[in-house]
């Protein structure tokens, strides 16, 4: 049981991690390797920044993970559409470094940048959320509370796709089969501090980003990457709702579960939900019920919880729980039809199935495993997803302009207003300075730095006064470009 004395954090700070896949075609039918091709895609920020590991002109923090993978980790925010807006501006960016990287290779060169979360041959590639919490609350026990809903999101919010079973793969045992979940295979145990070793669901490695006498951050790393908006919406605000209950001490199933790992692998290939999954104490639940129980409590919750300035509008709850009971529906009755423009799984496996009756074949047809791929294709005009969409096949949560307006503009109500107005400035007046979460610094010509403590503080008399620094040395700095 949690100790639930301080109450549910009415305002909460948001960020979502997406790493992204990368590919690449040449004209005369060849590959180029994903590492070299990483390096090319990354040579104008390079060139721009001596480094691949930056922040952005929205606060966000842009870099080249091991493996070559993109990341695009948003910038803080504090309510769900703005979050979301902030995460797919992060499409835009990493589509522009993939069109800049094909225009110089020529006619016919294809740059693909997925947004899933498993290649090929069998490696997996995340997508974490972090949720900002109060000290008092223990991470481990927290997790331990999370984790049981977790486990059985993927039904509500998974992105879906073919399984094949190879030798050394995961889940070797399971036959070819579409899964819910992409990243059900690739997680190992419940709570952890370890991310690469044993991957846990929940990390609780400790590193805030914040005033460590105040706060902590939840990182979720268990969660597919979503291609449809409703779908992150019905993933961040679920998980949302699900955390303030537990900080509020409102009550929700405390459910143990024998196996963590074994019950999302098994509930990864149930498309009802009705495994019957062992509990610790020797009983069984399935995984709807505990969904159904987890709704409920939500629908409940939003009659009580009392809505913050500046956090997600209660409206916003409202639709995302709306969506949440529908999708509920859909599984208890096998009839998707009311979310199968919303839910990434439910779209994709329908799509996957029509082309599989025309084909008239099983799913280990490599037809089929390209149209899983090419869903997670962020192209505008090319990818499977926008194509769908472009039909009125996918719903929208969010508008185009919000999300291109996301990709130079911070989000106004958190730190990050300050760090986008600093780093500006000093791109304005050409100073040397160095940037993290929660660190600014001008290098020259005395090092000027400000901690950033308090995430929701979007004004600081402490940045202006860096700022002034900065004018007062200008001419210092040397011309600009
Ligand atoms: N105090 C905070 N509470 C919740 N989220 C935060 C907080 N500070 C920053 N964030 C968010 O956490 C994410 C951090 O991304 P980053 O990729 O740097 O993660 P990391 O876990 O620190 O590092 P890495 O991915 O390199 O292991 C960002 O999306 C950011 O907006
Ligand atoms: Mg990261």
């Amino acid at each position: 049981m949690i100790d639930s004395a301080a109450g549910a954090l009415s305002r909460r700070i948001m960020g979502v991690e997406t790493e992204y896949g990368i590919s690449c075609t040449t004209a005369d039918g060849g590959r180029i390797i994903p590492d070299e091709l990483a390096r090319q895609m990354f040579r104008p920020v390079v060139e721009e920044h001596s480094s691949s590991n930056i922040f952005t002109p929205s606060a966000a923090r842009l870099y080249l993970d091991v493996g070559s993978h993109p990341e695009w980790a948003t910038a803080e925010c504090r309510s769900i559409t703005q979050l979301l807006n902030h995460e797919r501006s992060g499409d835009r960016v990493i589509d522009d470094l993939a069109l800049r990287v094909e225009s110089e290779l020529g006619t016919g060169a294809r740059v693909y940048v997925f947004k899933n979360n498993v290649d090929s041959i069998g490696n997996s590639y995340g997508c974490h959320e972090n949720y900002l919490v109060r000290r008092e609350l223990s991470l481990k026990k927290l997790g331990l509370a999370l984790v049981p809903f977790l486990i059985t999101r993927q039904l509500i919010a998974g992105a879906g796709k073919i399984y094949r079973p190879f030798p050394g793969s995961p889940s070797e045992r399971y036959g070819t089969g579409f899964c819910v979940s992409q990243r059900a295979d690739h997680v190992w145990e419940g709570v952890s501090s370890a991310t690469t070793r044993s991957r846990p669901m929940i990390n609780t490695r400790d590193e805030p980003h914040a005033d460590s006498e105040r706060f902590r951050r939840l990182h979720v790393i268990v969660g597919d990457s979503s291609m449809a908006e409703p779908t992150f919406a019905l993933k961040i605000g679920s998980a949302l709702l699900v955390l303030e209950m537990i900080e509020a001490g409102f009550p929700l199933p405390e459910i143990e579960l024998a196996n963590d790992a074994a019950a999302i692998r098994d509930i990864a290939r149930d498309h009802r939900g009705r495994t019957e999954l062992p509990l610790a104490g020797g009983d069984t639940v399935t995984a709807l019920d505990l969904q159904d129980r987890y709704c409920s409590a939500a629908e409940k919750w939003l009659g009580v919880r009392e809505p913050a300035d500046g956090s997600t509008p209660p409206e916003e709850l409202t639709r995302i729980v709306g969506l949440w009971r529908r999708m509920i529906t859909a599984l208890d009755t096998g009839d998707f039809s009311a979310v199968d423009t919303e839910i990434d799984w439910v779209i994709k496996r329908k799509l996957i199935t029509r082309y599989q009756d025309r084909l008239g074949s099983g799913l280990e047809h490599p037809k089929l495993g390209q149209i899983d791929l090419a869903y997670h294709d962020i192209r505008p005009g090319r990818g499977l997803y926008y194509a769908l969409m472009d039909r009125g096949m996918i719903a929208r949560w969010t508008t185009d302009d919000a999300i291109t307006a996301a990709m130079d503009t911070p989000p106004q109500d958190t730190r990050a207003a300050l760090r986008g107005r600093f780093l500006d400035h000093a791109r304005a007046v050409g100073a040397p300075v160095t940037v993290d979460w929660m660190r600014l610094r001008v290098n020259r010509p005395e090092p000027q730095v400000v901690q950033l403590g308090d995430p929701f503080a979007s004004e600081d008399a402490r940045v202006d006064d860096l700022i002034a620094y900065m004018d007062a040395h200008a001419a210092e700095y040397g011309p600009t470009s």
